[in-house]
Order: C-alpha cells, then structure tokens, then sequence
C-alpha cells in the first residue's frame, strides 16, 4: 500500500511548551486517519504543520514521498477552520469565488454539491443553511479541486445528533470513493464510527497507532459463574487465559486473543463444569482510551 504521509520525529515548540513531541507517524493510501486526542494534545498543531501554515521545531514529514512543497500541496483539501463564506450569497456563488481563488475548475462546482447534498440548496443563501449544511458547504469547498487527500479538524464539531450523523457518512463515502482522510478529533466514538486507522495523542506524545478493527477485535474478557466450587482450580489451569479476577462471587477471565466466551464454556464443560452465568465483556475503544492515557500519567 502506498505511503501518502510520513512524519519522522516532528516536533513543535512554543516557547516553553512543547505541542507536538518526536512524532512518528505514516498514513497509507485510502486510510480514514483519525488523529484522536483531548484538548490541548497537539492535533490542530499537527495538522498546521502539515498545511505549511505553522512552522516545525524539527523533525520532517513527506507528502506522497516528496518533501512538502507547493505541487505536494495542491492534492490535500483540507479544513482546518470554517472557511468563511459569504452570508448573502448563494452556495454557488460562494464555490465559484473559491473556485476563482484556488484555480480549481467551476465544473466541478455542481458535482461537489450534489455529493454533499447541497445540490437542491444551492441557490440559497449561506446564512439560511443550518450548522450542518455550513459543515458541507465547508467540504464541498476542499473537494473541489479534487484532491488525493481531505484533512479535517474537528469535523463534527457544534452539530447536533443529525448533522454528526449525515458528516460522518459524508465523510465515509468520500473515504469510498479512493480518497484518504485524515482527521483530528478528540471524540472516540467519532474515530471508531469513521475511521479505518488511528493515533493517540496526549501532550504532543504519540501513545498509540494502529487500525481501529485491531482495537475493536480487542482482547476478550468473559464473566463467568457456576455453582460448581472447583471452577477456580479448573480456570487457573487454563492456558487461553491471561488473568482471572474474583468478583463478588464471578470470575473475570480475560482471554488469549482469538479466543472466545464459548471456547471457555466448552473447556469448563469438558472439566464437567456447568455455567450459570456467561457473559462477554469486549474491552470498548473507549475503556482502552481511558487505559492509555492513565498509563501515561503513571509513566
Ligand atoms: N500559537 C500558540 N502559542 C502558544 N501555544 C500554543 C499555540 N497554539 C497551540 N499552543 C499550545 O500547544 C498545545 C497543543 O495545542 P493544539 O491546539 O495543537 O491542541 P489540540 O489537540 O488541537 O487541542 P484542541 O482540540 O483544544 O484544539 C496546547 O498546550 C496549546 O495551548
């Protein structure tokens, strides 16, 4: 798979804080990239840096395996704030300025509505549309040169449930139709809706990088009970289990990856242990989150 970006130990200094620490990352072609952190955890610094709109500290990145630069440029739409649009002019009216300003083609200009539904719309005033509508508008705009890669900041930021909803599945089908995403957000639920890969972030350290259906397959944790008191011997024994915790009377086994509540049934079965109760516990994104940023206050 193609590498689109490379950063290699990118750092930002602002004075005496540092926004962005010895940051490695690479995003492959066709990645939805969610760059995930809370507040204050360097996403929109990273993301400057990577428009050439804030300067590094050190450290490099590349584009398409070519250092940053102006032809790299012209292949990433990206929104970093809202881009402001005209209140009284119409959707086309406001994309055939931007257009104008950034040499992309006005043909293109009705495509790039329809396929954020603002097509019907388009004759309207800017300040009649929703939050929402606004937010598409916004990406219609960085679509319109039809670049390889969409950068986003924050996308869903200040919608309600409606508009989260109709970005997020925005956002997938430009992901669908070959073009990478990278995007910051310091919602969890958002990357593990939208995003293929992710990061996280915290303090500018980089803690984590993977796929999101890694994560989700996640290791598997099983609440186990039976009236049968040698389940504990018979459980300490069993080589898929990592850990077992006594609960209030039930056992908490987290299991080898790959192995399932029902293969713990049947392995207590064959001891001739019979289950009153059997639950699966799936470690959420969002628990280990929460873990990694715990575990890097304690480091
Ligand atoms: N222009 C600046 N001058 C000084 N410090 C800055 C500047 N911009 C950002 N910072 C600091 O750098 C750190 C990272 O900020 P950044 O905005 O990149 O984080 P973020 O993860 O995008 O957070 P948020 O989601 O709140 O925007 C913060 O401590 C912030 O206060």
């Amino acid at each position: 798979m193609d590498t689109v970006l490379k950063i290699d130990n990118l750092t930002k200094q602002y004075g005496r804080i540092t926004a962005v620490k010895n940051l490695s990352l690479e995003v492959k072609r066709g990645n939805v990239f969610g760059i995930l952190g809370p507040n204050g955890s360097g996403k929109t610094t990273t993301l400057g840096i990577l428009l050439d709109v804030i300067n590094k500290t050190s450290g490099s990145f590349s584009w398409f395996g070519q250092p940053p630069g102006k032809g790299v440029r012209k292949k990433i739409g990206a929104i970093l704030e809202t881009p402001i649009f005209y209140p009284y002019l119409s959707a086309t009216k406001n994309l055939e300025i931007v257009a104008e300003i950034k040499g992309a083609p006005k043909e293109n200009i009705d495509q790039v509505l329809k396929k954020v539904e603002l097509y019907e719309r388009r004759f309207d005033k800017f300040r009649t549309y929703s939050l929402g509508m606004k937010q598409r508008l916004s990406i219609a705009s960085a679509l319109l040169c039809d670049p390889e890669v969409m950068i986003l900041d924050e996308p869903t930021n200040g919608l309600d449930p409606q508009g989260i909803a109709e970005i997020r599945e925005l956002i997938k089908q430009i992901a669908k139709e070959g073009k990478t995403i990278i995007l910051a957000s310091h919602l969890l639920d958002e990357v593990q809706k939208v995003c293929t890969h992710f990061c996280v972030l915290k303090r500018g350290t980089l803690l984590y990088s993977g796929s999101v259906d890694e994560v989700n397959k996640g290791v598997e944790s099983v609440e186990v009970m039976s009236d049968t008191p040698e389940i504990r011997e018979v459980l300490e024994v069993y080589n898929k289990a990592t850990k077992i915790v006594e609960e209030s009377g039930k056992f908490v086994v987290t299991l080898v990856e790959d192995t399932h509540a029902s293969d713990l049934n049947a392995y207590l079965f064959s001891k001739g242990i019979t289950v009153s109760h059997l639950l699966t516990q799936r470690k959420s994104l969002e628990k280990q989150f929460l873990e990694l940023l715990a575990e890097s206050d304690n480091a």
